[in-house]
């Protein structure tokens, strides 16, 4: 049994979920990485978690996900997860939304409250999601052109284009790049290539994760506290880097204002970017807060700078290390097909990058090899008497459920050689079929295996309500830079793969990882 401590405990970081009748419940299930006999057996569990994370999840999903049985786990801040079987996973997405709670894990997690909330008029995250979905994936085929001349830009500058071998820090070489090609998409130019912007852009995201992470570490009585406190230093990046978006905010809404007043004689063209967005397909997600207040607009232009700089730097920085760690033959095939892309359609045409099937599969093995995140699927449980599964399984009010991605992307049912980076396993079936295009009865069914799709096989983008709505521009992102460093960059092969770093349920490449490379004269 757990011992007093642990219920003090778990009262005093969950007082809202009625912690002891939570803990008491979920004692009928299996617990993974926690001695219940012990005394402080949960905050052991927080200790061991932090370091053997990955394990644990492997662990759980092999003794009881794959026998269809819940089991629990805690996270880093001994709060206690329920973790889904693919049984439990199908009935979940079912009553997403309606029974589950899907967006409280992520604002906890930036502790938005304190974070976003802390500028002003606190500004959902999830509401970007109409933004990304209904503006920026439908108009990724006018936006390319731009992207792709921001991509060649970026390496220009990060990267070099003087022939001489450089060596950098991996991280480094993916996140500054990545942050001034997604601010192309953001706040268009001249701003995405001023350093003295990307520079506090970054600063902020970093400063905003940091902050976030102590915030969440805090108990939930403890945060109304120290929370204001504690995100002082990211609202103090935050503004520093705002300044400068407000006055293009402004700009635009003026133009707009001016355009509204007299569209007959209005010559402007408005730039195809993330505030048009904001303004017309967020405008009521975001109840019409930014519709004349330049400053709330800016906020939620940069804003996403928190979502795009490292998830996408950090999977980027893990493909370029699977790539360039596997057999010579992998990369030489991708720059074959990125040469045979340009050559037919030029790297500046979304259906040339959706024709991109090998780099496409790339992808999508790495993201399914080097996840980001251990868990996936936050959720929370909404009716206050609980959720009952079909088969009997019971969870009471406020649990939190989620899915070990782990043990699923290592499945050898699954995944043949599972740990292995076998960079073309989703292309070899799309080649056979005719890849993606044209659209065809046959081409359907491989289509679910693009680097896009988020399935209960392949966890990395999350599934259901909250699937990542930024993934349709982060994939194309992604295959320009892949297709620019191929074609115009010379890469040293990587004998042995650095190992990523676990922290807790999370994993990034190794921080002192380098890659060696220099520009070809073909630039
Ligand atoms: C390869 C890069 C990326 C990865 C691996 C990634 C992954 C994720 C994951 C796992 C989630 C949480 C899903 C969940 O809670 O179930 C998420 C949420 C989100 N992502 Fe991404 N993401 C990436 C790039 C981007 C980009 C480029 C954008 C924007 C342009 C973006 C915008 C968002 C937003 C707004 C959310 C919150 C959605 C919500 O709460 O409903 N992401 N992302």
């Amino acid at each position: 049994m757990f011992a007093r401590h642990d219920l003090a405990h778990a009262i005093a970081t969950q007082p809202k979920l009625a912690a002891v009748v939570l803990l008491s419940a979920l004692l009928a299930y299996p617990w993974v990485g926690v001695d219940k006999t012990r005394w402080f057996g949960l905050l052991r569990g927080a200790v061991q978690s932090f370091r053997h994370g990955a394990q644990f999840g492997l662990e759980g999903y092999s003794k009881f996900s794959k026998q269809n049985r819940l089991w629990v786990c805690v996270d880093h801040t001994g709060s206690p997860e329920v973790m889904m079987s693919p049984m439990h996973l199908e009935e979940a997405l079912r009553i997403d939304s309606v029974l589950l709670d899907a967006h409280k894990h992520i604002s906890d997690l930036l502790a938005a409250k304190y974070t976003f909330g802390g500028y002003g008029v606190p500004l959902s995250l999830a509401a970007h999601e109409s933004v990304l979905m209904r503006g920026v994936s439908k108009n990724l085929n006018a936006m390319t052109p731009a992207v792709c001349d921001e991509t060649s830009h970026a390496l220009k500058t990060y990267w070099g284009e003087d022939g001489e071998w450089h060596e950098k820090r991996i991280m480094a070489a993916c996140v500054d790049v990545v942050g001034q090609i997604t601010n192309r998409m953001l706040v268009g130019l001249p701003l995405s290539r001023d350093a003295t912007f990307l520079g506090r852009a970054k600063r902020w995201s970093s400063v905003l994760l940091q902050t976030a992470w102590f915030i969440y570490m805090l108990p939930d009585f403890v945060q109304p506290l120290l929370g204001p406190l504690l995100a002082i230093p990211s609202i103090w990046c935050h503004h520093r880097a705002l300044r400068m978006v407000i006055p293009v905010a402004q700009r635009r809404l003026d133009q707009r204002q001016r355009r509204a007043a007299d569209a007959s004689t209005s010559e402007w063209d408005e730039p195809l970017d993330y505030m048009k967005f904001l303004l017309e397909e967020g405008s009521d997600a975001f109840n019409h807060v930014f519709d004349r207040d330049a400053t709330t607009l800016a906020r939620a232009t940069l804003m996403v700078n928190a979502a795009a700089f490292h998830a996408t730097g950090l999977t980027l920085a893990n493909l370029l290390l699977d790539v360039f760690s596997a057999p010579t033959s992998t990369a030489d095939a991708l720059r074959s097909e990125a040469l045979a892309i340009q050559r037919e359609h030029g790297l500046d045409s979304k259906l040339g990058l959706s024709k991109m099937t090998k780099m496409d599969s790339a992808i999508r093995e790495s993201m399914r090899l080097h996840v980001l995140g251990f868990k996936a699927m936050h959720r929370y449980v909404k009716p206050k008497d609980g959720f009952t599964f079909n088969n009997g399984d019971h969870v009471p009010y406020g649990t939190h459920l989620s899915l070990p991605v782990l043990g699923r992307h290592l499945d050898e049912t699954l995944y043949p050689n599972a740990t292995q980076y076998d960079a073309f396993r989703f292309s070899r079936e799309r080649e056979e079929n005719g890849a993606f295009y044209p659209v065809s009865e046959k081409t359907k069914s491989t289509r679910v295996k693009a680097a896009v799709n988020a399935s209960p096989n392949h966890l990395s983008w999350g599934i259901g309500k909250s699937q990542c709505p930024g993934r349709f521009f982060a994939v194309d992102e992604l295959k320009l830079i892949m297709a620019h460093v191929l074609i115009y960059y010379e890469v040293e092969h990587i004998p042995v793969r650095p190992e990523n770093v676990t922290i807790s349920s999370t994993s990034i490449p190794s921080l002192t990882a380098t890659i060696r490379f220099r520009s070809r004269s073909t630039q």
